[in-house]
């Protein structure tokens, strides 16, 4: 069933009002009432710890910029931020002509984790589960879109900051930044998905290194252990921002169906069991299959040379 729900996510989009219906079902497709969750009752009471916000601004190229903004905090995440970053994935699911997404922090740091006024407030167990599988459902949607993203670090990512990177599809680091699970030292562990992504981004002997050292990974470590896709180099060409877009341009470049099919297939590839994987690729192909990009490549009998 879960198998299905991840299948119908990757599918979302490609077949009109039965796609809108999926969309509906599949929503926060790993935890749901049966898991005990109730999506109204954790949002009021986030929201009740309010500070900052999540910004969303849209760009005609198809390329989105998501900024956590919470400057006084280091960027951490009060609780209603992490409503915040809810509204927004569901914009983005919504953006039939996204193609790529770079999430950054303001004023020159990535994000410091959860808001520690907010963690003291809310330290009863059940309200630590139910904040952890929004955030779960939060983050594996964000990491699900059908658009290509990219966190651009600048300063620290700590804590939830750094499970919010292995959230997106690459990691970009500015130098001097740092990526650091800092949980041990708060007698925690990630809560918000950060773990079994990480394992699945650096492999499992990198990833208990990373945890149990609670390691401050500079780029030049981020980039050995293939945590981090390039360091942002280059005084004088442009901010991290626009070298962050110019790197990613490379990828979105193209008419969005195509560069949506093309996370879709990956991700199911990543996802899914072998068989499964294949029957979604086919389903994903017959929608670009025929489509306008590849008939006007056809035409202009286009060469790779
Ligand atoms: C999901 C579970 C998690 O995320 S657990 C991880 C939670 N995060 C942390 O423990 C980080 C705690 N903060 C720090 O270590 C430092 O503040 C860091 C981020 C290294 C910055 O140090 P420094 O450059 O010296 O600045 P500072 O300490 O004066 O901080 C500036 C103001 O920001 C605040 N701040 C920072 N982080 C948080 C946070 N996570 N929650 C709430 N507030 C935070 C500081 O308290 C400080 O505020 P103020 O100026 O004293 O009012």
């Amino acid at each position: 069933m879960v198998l299905c729900a991840v299948r119908q996510h990757l599918l979302r989009g490609s077949r009109g009002a039965w796609a809108r219906f999926l969309q509906r079902q599949s929503r926060g497709c790993v935890y749901s009432s049966v898991h005990g969750f109730q999506l109204e009752e954790i949002r009021e009471k986030l929201q009740a710890f309010p500070g900052g916000s999540i910004e969303l601004l849209k760009q005609e190229s198809g390329l989105a910029v998501l900024t956590i903004n919470y400057p006084s905090r280091m960027n951490a995440f009060s609780g209603s931020m992490m409503v915040d970053l809810e509204e927004r994935v569901s914009q983005l699911e919504g953006w039939t002509d996204g193609k790529g997404l770079i999430v950054q922090g303001a004023s020159g740091t990535f994000c410091s984790g959860s808001d520690l006024n907010a963690v003291r407030a809310l330290s009863d167990p059940q309200d630590g589960m139910k904040m952890c599988m929004f955030m779960q459902n939060t983050l594996t949607r964000l990491l699900r879109l059908p658009m290509i993203s990219v966190a651009l670090v600048e300063g620290r990512a700590l804590g939830g900051g750094a499970e919010l990177t292995t959230a997106c599809d690459f990691r970009l680091m500015a130098p001097g930044s740092v990526i650091q699970f800092v949980h041990k030292h708060m007698g925690l562990v990630p809560g918000w998905g950060g773990a079994a992504r990480l394992v699945r981004i650096v492999g499992s002997q990198n990833a208990l290194k990373l945890l149990g050292g609670a390691v401050k990974v500079d780029p030049e470590v981020a980039l050995q252990i293939g945590l981090a896709e390039e360091v942002l180099q280059g005084e004088g060409t442009g901010t991290p921002l626009q070298r962050a877009e110019n790197w990613l341009s490379v990828y979105t470049k193209g008419p969005a169906p195509v560069i949506q099919a093309v996370k879709k297939v990956v991700l199911s590839g990543r996802e899914l069991p072998l068989s499964e994987a294949l029957r979604t690729e086919k389903d994903v192909f017959g929608t670009v299959w025929g489509g306008p990009a590849n008939m006007q490549a056809l035409a202009s009998k286009s060469k790779h040379r």
